[in-house]
């Protein structure tokens, strides 16, 4: 089952709130249930997004044929999430054949969505190479928040690496962080590791540094949500601990991306727009308040690591290694 997918005039997702308890999927037939959906992370993850993003032109496109409606409902969908610049790169994308008519539009998009499996599949065997002419086997491997299969349409990106090592025998224990406050680390990642076999560990986040200076894992494999033009990197919040945590223990940090989450128009990290979602994420779960009543929080989705700290950025097309000075 994929986790995104156009089904003859609409999108269905995996709802991915209801995970790991049910898998089930939810059918959207209208811009405004995407925007939901994106909104609330029942789809969520750059390369996932950036397949949204496409969709729900597509969606917009056989809603009506007044194209000055058509901008203004993709509009809507590109400004539903800040931060990953996938989103925007898939509306704009397929919004760029409005004028050749509806069905150009859809299909444009469910080339996006096709293209998103081989290319991922693709920059999981690259990051697997790279790692294994780098790292004696079997690899050990941190990893944060989800960027497997469910943060794509399938196969996934820093999990698409840690999968490809899996497939060669040369993957040995995986530990994942939690990835407060939305769980994507305990609910998915380890729900993704469960189903591929592989041996991994749940850490609680402000254990992933002791992790690596314990000597646990021989790499930290990360996925972004863009990428800026001087090799800074923005992904969940919580990345850049472990980055400064990787650099200090001497073992590489990799982020595995696909070309459409480089967004070369964004000059360094700052200018990157870091989203900043509800109070109640942190101060309470499930429903139910955990901090005392009144309690403000500050919940910034996403963080900047900085690219002195980035070993190697690995895409379908390529390998950057910014540490060591190498150019977006
Ligand atoms: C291949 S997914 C890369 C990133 O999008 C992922 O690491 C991440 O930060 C997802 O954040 P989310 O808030 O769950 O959409």
């Amino acid at each position: 089952m994929r986790t995104i997918d156009w089904r003859d005039d609409h999108v269905v997702i995996i709802d991915q709130t209801r995970l790991p308890d049910v898998l089930v999927s939810l059918h959207l037939h209208t811009v405004d249930d995407l925007v939901d959906a994106i909104r609330r992370l029942a789809v969520r993850g750059a390369p996932a997004l950036g397949v949204a993003g496409a969709l729900g032109v597509a969606l917009a496109a056989l809603s009506t044929s007044d194209p000055a409606e058509v901008r203004a409902l993709a509009a809507r969908v590109r400004a539903a999430r800040p931060t990953a610049v996938n989103l925007a790169w898939g509306v704009d994308r397929v919004l760029a054949l409005l004028d050749h008519g509806a069905a150009a539009v859809v299909a444009e998009a469910v080339t996006v969505l096709e293209d998103d499996v081989r290319l991922n599949r693709a920059l999981g065997h690259r990051g697997a190479d790279w790692l294994q002419a780098r790292v004696p086997g079997p690899i050990n491997a941190h990893t944060h928040c989800n960027a497997g299969a469910l943060a794509c349409v399938e196969w996934g990106t820093a999990l698409g690496v840690l999968r490809a090592l899996h497939e060669r025998d040369a993957l040995g224990h995986v530990y994942a962080d939690e990835t407060r406050p939305l769980l994507q680390g305990a609910r998915i990642t380890a729900w993704e590791l469960a189903r591929l076999g592989v041996a991994h560990t749940l850490v609680v986040d402000s254990a992933g540094p002791s992790v690596i200076a314990n000597g646990l894992v021989h790499a930290v494999v990360v996925g972004a949500d863009r990428i800026a033009a001087n090799g800074d990197v923005v992904n969940k919040i919580g990345t850049y601990p472990l980055a400064l945590a990787a650099a200090r223990a001497g073992i590489p940090f990799v982020v595995a991306a696909p070309e459409s989450t480089v967004d070369l128009a964004t000059p360094s990290g700052a200018a990157i727009p870091i989203e900043i979602r509800a109070a109640d994420e942190v101060t309470g779960f499930g429903g139910a308040r955990t901090a005392p009543e009144g309690t403000g929080a500050l919940n910034y989705a996403f963080d900047v690591t900085p690219a002195d700290l980035v070993t190697a950025i690995v895409t379908e097309a390529r390998v950057v290694e910014p540490a060591a000075g190498g150019a977006i």
